[in-house]
């Protein structure tokens, strides 16, 4: 007997905002941030995702106009970078990752620290105006903390920080949340993933669901 299940792609989305938003506890979001919140849920497949996601004020707006005006999207790993839906950007913006560049590993080795922190160092030329996208590693999140306390390193205009894991991940989404050297974005604690990440730049790309 073949299994029976739903095939519309668009009634499947429909049904699942349609259950976070009745299960999730969103009242602390406003309506710009509910929409990203719901999409990180999404992504998760996690209710409960939201009592752990901070939104410095402001975040989403300075986000959209950034992408409305053209800045690319710089992210740690081609897992966010490949999820990016292209035709939401509004600008047709860019979308850079430099993990893979060949230059990265010899970088790395000078510089003692991960490929992911290293690749950071080529985003120079792209970081004015930008929207950074950190979904995998801390030590890229730390490399930016630490790029940005020199006053001469050009700010993004906003930084998705959501790596995931059990070294440095609490740490780095920790020390973003002190500092909030521009309006970011947190999921508190060990979770995050380039997933939930990649949700956050699709929501904020796209203005209603
Ligand atoms: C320590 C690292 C962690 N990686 C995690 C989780 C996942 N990583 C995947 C993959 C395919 C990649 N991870 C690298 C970025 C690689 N991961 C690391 C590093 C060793 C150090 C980063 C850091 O600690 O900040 C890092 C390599 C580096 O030198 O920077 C990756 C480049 C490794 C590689 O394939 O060469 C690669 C990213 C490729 C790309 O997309 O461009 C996983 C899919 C795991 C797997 O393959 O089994 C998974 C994805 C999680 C996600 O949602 O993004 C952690 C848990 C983040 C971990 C850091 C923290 C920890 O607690 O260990």
């Amino acid at each position: 007997m073949p299994h029976s299940y739903e095939t519309d792609g668009a009634a499947i989305y429909r049904q699942s905002f349609a259950t976070i938003r009745s299960e999730a506890d969103l009242d602390r979001f406003d309506a710009d941030e509910e929409q990203v919140a719901v999409r990180m849920i999404h992504a998760a497949g996690m209710v409960g995702l939201e009592r752990h996601i901070r939104f410095s004020p402001g975040m989403v707006a300075a986000a959209r106009r950034a992408l409305e005006d053209g800045a690319p999207i710089l992210c740690d790993a081609r897992m966010v970078s490949e999820g990016i839906t292209r035709f939401r950007l509004p600008a047709e913006n860019e979308v850079i990752c430099t993990l893979h560049d060949p230059s990265v590993p010899e970088r790395a080795r000078e510089m003692g620290n991960t490929r992911s922190a290293a690749a950071l160092e080529l985003w120079r030329p792209h970081l004015a105006g930008s929207v950074v996208a950190i979904g995998n590693a801390p030590t890229a999140l730390f490399h930016l903390l630490n790029m940005l306390e020199d006053p001469e390193c050009p700010r993004p205009a906003a930084i998705i920080g959501c790596p995931v894991g059990f070294v440095g991940a609490v740490e780095s989404k920790d020390a973003l949340w002190q500092v909030q050297p521009v309006p970011c974005v947190i999921v508190e604690g060990r979770l995050g993933g380039s997933a939930i990440t990649v949700a956050a730049v699709n929501a904020i790309a796209s203005r209603a669901e």
